[in-house]
C-alpha cells in the first residue's frame, strides 16, 4: 500500500504564491514548482501540492479533495466554508476597506446609506454595514474594482488595500476598514489519524521557521565591569551564553533577541557598554 500523503492546495500564481512556496521550502520540503505543472509530489516529505486559483481552494478543502490549503482570510470569510484555520502564516497582509472618491466629504458610515458599492466581497461588505444599520446595494465584480466610481458603476467601493497606491492612482480615499486579513493555513475538519500526524509534523516545522523569523542571534563583547548590566538586558532562549575572550577581563556574549524589541535592546546594550555587536539571522528555532 502507498504510504499516506497529505494534499495541499496553494495558489498557482498571484499574491499568495511566492510566499507560500518560500515557506514550504524553508520547512525543508523539496518539490518542483513553476511551469505548467498543476500537481507535484515532494521528494522528501509526504505531501502533494495542487496549484489552483485561490477562490477554489476553500471549497476543495471543505470537500476533502485537498486536505490543506493556503488562502487569504478575506476569501475564506467571504465564502464561509466549513474548514479549520490551523495557522496564521503572517504574509499577504492586507485589509478590506471601503473607499470613496477623494473629493467627497465623508460623514461617517451613514455616508453609505442607500449607496451602490462595487466589490468582490459582497457578503463581508453587507454583513459589516448591516451590523451598523446601513443598507446598501452591492455590485459584485471580480477585479479592477477601483475603476467603478469613475465609470459610473457605483458611488463607492469595498476592496483589498495594502499600500493604498491603487486607491490613490484611481482618485479614491480609504474611509473605513471592514476586515484585516493575512494568509492562513486551512485544513479539512475530518482528517484521519495518519494525515493528522503529517499535519502535526508540518506545523512543527512552520513554527520553527516562524520563530526563527521573529528573532535575531546576537553576539557581542563586554568588559567584566559591565557584564551584569548587559546580561540583564539579554534574555536568550534560556539565558545568554558568556565565554571568556583571550584578552583578560573581556567576554563574548551570545543571545537571541525578539524582532519586536530589537532596536530598543540594541540601544540599551550600547549604553551599557556592549562592543562589537554582531546580528545574525536565525534559520530555524526549536524550543
Ligand atoms: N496588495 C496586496 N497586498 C497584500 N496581499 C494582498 C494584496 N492583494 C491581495 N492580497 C491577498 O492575496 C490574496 C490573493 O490575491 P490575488 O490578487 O493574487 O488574487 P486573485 O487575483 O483572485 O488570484 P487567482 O488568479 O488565484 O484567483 C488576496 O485574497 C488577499 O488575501
Ligand atoms: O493598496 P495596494 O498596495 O495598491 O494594493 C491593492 C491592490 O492589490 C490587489 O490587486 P492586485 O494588484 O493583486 O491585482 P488583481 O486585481 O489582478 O488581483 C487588490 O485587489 C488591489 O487592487
Ligand atoms: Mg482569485
Amino acid at each position: 500500500m502507498e504510504p499516506t500523503k497529505i494534499r495541499i492546495a496553494v495558489q498557482k500564481s498571484g499574491r499568495l504564491s511566492e510566499e507560500s512556496l518560500k515557506l514550504f521550502k524553508e520547512c525543508g520540503i523539496k518539490f518542483e514548482s513553476g511551469g505548467s505543472k498543476l500537481k507535484t509530489v515532494s521528494s522528501n516529505f509526504p505531501i502533494e501540492f495542487l496549484f489552483l486559483r485561490d477562490d477554489d481552494i476553500p471549497g476543495y478543502v471543505e470537500d476533502g479533495v485537498a486536505d490543506l490549503g493556503v488562502i487569504g482570510e478575506n476569501v475564506l470569510m467571504e465564502h464561509k466554508r466549513q474548514v479549520d484555520i490551523v495557522k496564521e502564516l503572517g504574509f499577504s497582509k492586507c485589509r478590506l476597506s471601503l473607499a470613496i472618491p477623494r473629493n467627497e466629504v465623508y460623514t461617517g458610515l451613514e455616508y453609505f446609506q442607500g449607496k451602490n458599492i462595487a466589490t468582490s466581497y459582497p457578503n463581508l461588505t453587507n454583513a459589516f454595514l448591516d451590523k451598523q444599520g446601513i443598507q446598501v446595494t452591492t455590485h459584485e465584480i471580480s477585479g479592477s474594482v477601483e475603476i467603478a466610481p469613475s465609470i459610473g458603476l457605483a458611488e463607492a467601493i469595498c476592496d483589498i488595500v495594502s499600500t493604498g497606491g491603487t486607491l490613490l492612482s484611481n482618485g479614491l480615499k480609504e474611509v473605513a476598514t471592514v476586515f484585516n486579513s493575512q494568509a492562513v493555513l486551512i485544513s479539512n475538519n475530518t482528517l484521519d489519524l495518519a494525515k493528522q500526524d503529517i499535519l502535526a509534523k508540518l506545523l512543527f516545522r512552520i513554527d520553527s521557521v516562524q520563530r526563527g523569523q521573529n528573532a535575531k542571534y546576537v553576539v557581542l563583547n563586554a568588559h567584566e565591569d559591565n557584564l551584569d548590566k548587559i546580561t540583564a538586558l539579554l534574555p536568550g532562549m534560556k539565558s545568554p551564553s558568556v565565554m571568556p575572550l583571550t584578552e583578560k577581563g573581556w567576554y563574548s556574549l551570545h543571545s537571541v533577541i525578539s524582532e519586536n524589541d530589537f532596536w530598543e535592546i540594541i540601544e540599551s546594550l550600547r549604553t551599557a557598554g556592549a562592543e562589537g555587536i554582531l546580528v545574525l539571522p536565525i534559520e530555524k528555532m526549536i524550543l
